[in-house]
């Protein structure tokens, strides 16, 4: 589905991406971890084509990414920074994204699921950390593509907010999608992720399940296996 050699990405004189390869091939839950830096955004963005490669091959589901764009229609992508118009509102914002996409869309279902509908009249500037985190996963999740990125998708959501994003996410694995995610709540990793990406240094460190992170590591729970890789590598 996803195959990416020898990617490279400089920004000045900093190396972000340094070479790195990875396949993604199976259905289900990769997470993408790495500490903060490490280039998690940049490889989602030059998966989109929102961040171009010095160096590299990208291809989605067969289809080489440099200098196209069609590829991205069967990609439901959630940024980490939404930057909506904020004097737009809700119902607006979601009919306009409509519109642009030109795709059937189930946005009812997910204004239902996030407890959205109070807000729909609001304009998005007057709206909370968390209800605009809500309105970005609904513009994210309406269309039903088969690959779905999510940047950091628990940011600012409350507690029962979070177990509705996870309910969400694992319907849409059960589905047959592929989904790439990024977080940095462990907790939230561990319950939902398939595979563990782990980003240091520009290359991946380590690719596996959960368990195997636990085993190479030593260490008897997850968050302890991430701390472990952070601290022998001084990252
Ligand atoms: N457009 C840009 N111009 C200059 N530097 C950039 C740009 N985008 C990212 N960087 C730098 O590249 C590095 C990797 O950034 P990136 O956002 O990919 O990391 P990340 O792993 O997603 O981090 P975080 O966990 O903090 O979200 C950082 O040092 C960042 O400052």
């Amino acid at each position: 589905m996803v195959s990416i050699k020898n990617l490279h990405k400089k920004f000045g004189a900093l190396v972000v991406l340094n070479g790195l390869d990875l396949e993604i091939n199976q259905k289900g839950i990769i997470a993408i971890l790495g500490p903060n830096g490490s280039g998690k955004t940049t490889l989602i963005k030059s998966l989109l084509g929102m961040v171009v490669p010095a160096k590299g091959d990208i291809e989605i589901a067969g289809e080489k990414v440099k200098d196209h764009w069609n590829y991205r229609k069967d990609i439901d992508y959630l940024p980490q920074i939404a930057h909506f118009p904020g004097n737009l509102k809700v119902n607006e914002l979601i009919r306009m994204i409509k519109d642009l996409r030109g795709k059937d869309a189930r946005d009812k279902e997910l204004i239902e699921f996030f407890k959205l509908e109070p807000f729909l009249d609001k304009k998005l500037n007057n709206l909370s950390g968390g209800s605009k985190q809500k309105v970005n996963l609904v513009l994210c999740f309406m269309f039903d593509s088969p690959l779905i990125i999510l940047d950091e998708p628990t940011s600012g959501l409350d507690p029962v907010s979070l177990l509705r994003l996870r309910d969400l996410i694992q319907q849409e694995k059960a589905k047959g999608k592929t989904i790439l995610i990024t977080s940095h709540i462990m907790s939230f990793v561990e319950e939902v992720a398939d595979r563990i990406v782990f980003l240091l240094e520009g290359k991946i460190y380590f690719n596996g399940t959960v368990s195997e992170l636990k085993t190479s590591t030593g260490q008897p729970d997850f968050e302890h296996a991430i701390a472990n890789i952070l601290t022998e590598n001084n990252a």
